[in-house]
């Protein structure tokens, strides 16, 4: 954590995809303890945005920063992906499973930034990446290929590899996506408790409004292509603040209403097609 008390940092960020402009003037910050989530239109910059949060794509624009071990905000590209990697962990959307690697194999590749060759392969490493397959419901599958897991099964397989790298912050794009209802409840509340900091893309608006504490909308501003311009962050802050009824429609084309949970604390976001004005 920095002095500041921030482990993510940027400023004026902006991406460039082969001739097109993804994301401009992006600033977001990240505090230590945050579970932020970004959420957004399909082909908006999300995985964009995470990537280069993650270090692992440079911004054409700006500065993105991260927290090194002393705690010093660094440009994230600069620090050697090694001590990266023990910084954060960085889960992507889609895998393609090796037919090579058993589900073990592919979960112990978290842990090389932790280890030494040597250590590899022995038995507490062993006992790590069964615990983390254990907490995503697959410790029975270590010694299967990973080409003989479902799609759900292959997401939560991803996430145990994030959860073993033991990595304080965690960087974790649609890590609902192919999970059945109890599992994205459960893989949510488990990073929650495991990852001192969380940053997630999400695209179920009302899971985002209650599984986060803060929520940051990557959007088209007025001014540019509402279909093709570059996307920037349009509001950020408490998820019930952020996911208001005018920007849902505005952001993502449809009516909502917030309703409070009958027997939890908690609000949910139900969703309807928006009114038809033009009659
Ligand atoms: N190599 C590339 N060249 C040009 N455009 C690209 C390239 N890779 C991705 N894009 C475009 O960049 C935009 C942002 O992609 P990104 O994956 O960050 O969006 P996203 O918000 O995560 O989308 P989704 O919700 O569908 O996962 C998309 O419109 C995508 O088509």
């Amino acid at each position: 954590m920095s002095a500041s008390g921030q482990v993510l940092r940027l400023r004026g960020v902006g991406a460039r995809l082969g001739e097109r402009e993804v994301l401009r003037d992006v600033d977001l910050d990240v505090p230590a303890g945050a579970r932020l989530g970004i959420v957004g239109v399909n082909g908006v910059g999300k995985s964009t945005l995470l990537r280069i949060l993650a270090g692992v794509r440079r911004p054409s624009t700006g500065h993105a920063e991260l927290a090194d071990e002393a705690g010093d905000l660094q440009p994230a590209v600069r620090i050697p992906a090694r001590a990266r990697a023990r910084l954060l962990a960085y889960v992507p959307q889609e895998e393609v499973a090796s037919a090579e690697l058993l589900v073990g194999e592919m979960v112990a590749l978290g842990r090389v930034p932790r280890t030494r060759p040597w250590a590899r392969g022995g038995r507490r490493e062993r006992e790590i990446v069964r615990a983390a397959l254990e907490v995503v419901g697959l410790g029975d599958r270590i010694d299967d290929p990973c080409d003989r897991l479902s799609g759900g099964e292959r997401r939560r397989a991803v996430l145990a590899r994030g959860l073993a790298q033991e990595s304080p912050t965690m960087l974790l794009d649609e890590p609902t996506n192919h999970l059945d209802v109890a599992w994205q409840l459960h893989l949510l509340q488990t990073v929650s408790d495991r990852a001192t900091t969380v940053v997630a893309t999400i695209h179920d608006l009302d899971l985002a409004l209650r599984s986060f504490d803060r929520l940051a909308v990557l959007g088209r501003p007025p001014g540019v292509h509402p279909e093709t311009g570059p996307a920037t962050v349009v509001a950020q802050g408490p998820p019930e603040e952020v996911l208001d009824a005018v920007l849902v429609e505005d952001h993502f084309g449809v009516g909502s209403v917030q309703v409070p949970h009958p027997h939890l604390p908690q609000s949910h976001l139900l969703i309807h097609p928006r009114k038809d004005t033009s009659a």
